[in-house]
């Protein structure tokens, strides 16, 4: 079993990360800890915690990035669900020896230090999906 110990966060794609924390912030309640530019993947990211969880709103930092692409074939929403894993390493061999098409072999440097990656919605019944790992 690879281990899933909760949902570390929900990816929300958004056109104006400003505009979008005025909402989630002055209307929604909720409270920003932190920004982060994440060079990698080529956005800006705000993590608002509820909870157990976070929210984590993505603006892209370029016009081709993966989240510049999602808004344009999608519209704003949610993009990706991430989990929390014990040992990220170890999960991505497990699912890639049982044939789940990976975005990424080998962990990526994800916002707050974690380490991410990504599996394909073609393999995760539409949904893209994150593991991390996190030393906290
Ligand atoms: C900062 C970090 C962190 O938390 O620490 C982050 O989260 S960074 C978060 C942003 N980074 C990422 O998303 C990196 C991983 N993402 C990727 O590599 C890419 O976005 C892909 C998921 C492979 C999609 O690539 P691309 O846009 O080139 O492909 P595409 O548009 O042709 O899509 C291929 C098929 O997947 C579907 N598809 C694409 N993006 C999807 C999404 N977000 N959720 C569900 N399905 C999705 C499309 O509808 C299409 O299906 P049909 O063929 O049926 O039309
Ligand atoms: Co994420």
């Amino acid at each position: 079993m690879i281990g899933i110990k909760k949902i570390d966060h929900i990816g929300i794609a958004v056109k104006d990360l400003a505009k979008a924390i005025e909402f989630y912030e002055g209307l929604l309640g909720l409270k920003v800890t932190g920004t982060e530019v994440v060079e990698e993947q080529k956005v800006k990211v705000a993590f608002l915690p509820t909870g157990d969880s976070e929210v984590e709103l993505l603006e892209s930092t370029t016009p081709d990035g993966p989240i510049a692409r999602f808004i344009e074939k999608n519209g704003e929403g949610i993009q990706h669900i991430a989990f929390r894993v014990e040992n990220l390493e170890q999960a991505l061999e497990e699912l890639k020896a049982k044939g789940v098409r990976l975005i990424d072999e080998k962990p990526r440097l994800g916002a707050g230090g974690a380490r991410i990656a990504f599996l394909h919605p073609k393999s995760t019944f539409g949904t893209l999906v994150e593991l991390c790992e996190r030393d906290n």
